[in-house]
């Protein structure tokens, strides 16, 4: 970057999405927010949305809302987010449950699709959840986890991939966008591999979904979750998705363990015992987060109106920018993220022995960005609320914690 390019009033002035900062609650300040994929700031809409949801639709149509809508509901937003973010066709997209409760139903269909595979592949630096639910899996199945060692600052590759295949694995759990380093994982070349050695893959998108575009369909990968409240902006606990592609669901291989009233073929029947809908409704267990889906439905029409290509691009600019301001400033930090952008996703984490003491005192002085073990500083960089000036003031307070 040159120098001109490093002045935040000049690029938040040339940034064809700034308009959008305005849309969030708190995006004018004083708060600088560089955690937005733990925690995604709200959307102004979101207020008065689940004001008008309690007064008029919850409040007016009561138990009516159920025929009404909200019984489509994981169905109708799972095809939307589908549609704008996921690069996925209808009816094999569910929003439900948390996305560690989402992990282990794929995990176990995954593997019960798989029958007679005794491995499940997952790296080490995958988030703390995966790899517990794919240890308890393995546990209960009678199965073993094929641990990947991968390198931190980067992620899972085609070729550390390659060297653990076998006619042995069912499963490859994989982050799209790895939660410490920020790596972004090249999804259909794994998938390809996976698939040649009749193992199906499995990917966590929470870290990529709203903030990079996502192919689901093209890559042909078989099951996919993520969480809502980073870069769509659903709020805290609001409820994650699930993908299932199309074949798996036809065919009626997708199985899934926790056989609910609301995932059964006919809900209002009652009947003696379970049998499965048809199509992505499988998916559902117990009556769906109506409420929680409020805040998350808004901000897939913001990245439906901004574009998902616009909304990427802002999210290069902002981690190129970062890292060109942290090699001017820190030269003592060492950059614990892919410097190439077309192998990182949306946040950047800086590594020095202080950053957990440099994470506590900037938290007090109102500039948030997130510590992660061991040593490394994550900025979250949301493309829609986050502007280049807070990045840069951000980089200038890690400056006078270091110092300090
Ligand atoms: C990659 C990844 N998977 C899963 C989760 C969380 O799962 P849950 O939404 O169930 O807390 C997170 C973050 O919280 C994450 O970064
Ligand atoms: N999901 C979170 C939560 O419920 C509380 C605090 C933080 C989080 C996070 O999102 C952590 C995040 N997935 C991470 O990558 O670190």
């Amino acid at each position: 970057m040159t120098q001109t390019s490093l002045d935040a009033a000049a690029l938040d002035a040339a940034d064809p999405l700034a308009a959008h900062r305005d849309r969030f609650v708190g995006a004018a300040g004083p708060v600088v927010y560089l955690d937005g994929n733990s925690l995604g700031r709200p959307l102004r809409s979101t207020a008065a949305r689940m004001t008008a949801f309690v007064e008029e639709e919850w409040g007016g149509r009561l138990i009516r809302g159920w025929d009404e809508r909200w019984f489509e509901q994981p169905l109708t937003l799972g095809d939307r987010l589908a549609e704008v973010a996921l690069g996925a066709g209808p009816g094999q997209t569910a929003v439900g449950d948390s996305t560690t409760v989402l992990l282990y139903k794929m995990v176990r269909a995954a593997v019960a699709a798989r029958p007679g595979r005794r491995e499940i592949v997952v790296d080490r630096d995958n988030f703390p959840t995966d790899r517990y639910v794919v240890e308890g899996v393995a546990r209960e199945c009678g199965l073993t986890v094929r641990w990947l060692d991968v390198d931190p600052d980067g992620g899972m590759t085609t070729d550390d991939l390659a060297a653990v295949l076998g006619p042995d694995t069912a499963l490859v759990v994989v982050s799209h966008v790895a939660y410490k380093s920020g790596y972004l994982a090249d999804v259909a070349a794994l998938t390809r591999l996976a698939h040649d050695a009749g193992a199906w893959i499995l990917v966590d998108l929470c870290h990529s979904t709203g903030a990079v575009p996502v192919a689901l369909d093209a890559w042909e990968v078989d099951v996919a979750v993520g969480c809502t409240y980073k870069y769509l902006n659903g709020g805290p606990g609001a409820p994650a998705f699930g993908y299932v592609a199309a074949r798996h669901l036809a065919d009626g291989t997708f199985a899934q363990p926790v056989q609910g009233w609301m995932g059964a073929a006919d809900s209002f029947t009652m009947g003696p015992s379970y049998a499965p809908a048809t199509g992505i409704r499988r998916l559902l267990s117990g009556t769906p987060p109506i409420v929680g889906m409020l805040g998350l439905a808004d901000m897939v029409e913001l990245v439906a109106e901004a574009g998902i290509e616009a909304v990427r691009a802002k999210s290069v600019a902002l981690t190129e920018y970062a890292i060109a301001l942290v090699d001017r400033d820190l030269p003592d930090v060492r950059l614990a993220s892919p410097r190439d952008p077309a192998v990182r996703g949306g946040h950047v984490t800086l590594a020095h022995p202080r950053m957990r003491e440099v994470t506590a005192v900037l938290w007090e002085r109102d500039v948030i960005p997130d510590f992660r073990m061991p040593d490394g500083l994550r900025l979250g960089l949301s493309p829609l609320s986050t502007s280049f000036a807070e990045v840069a003031e951000g980089v200038a307070a890690i400056r006078t914690a270091l110092d300090g």
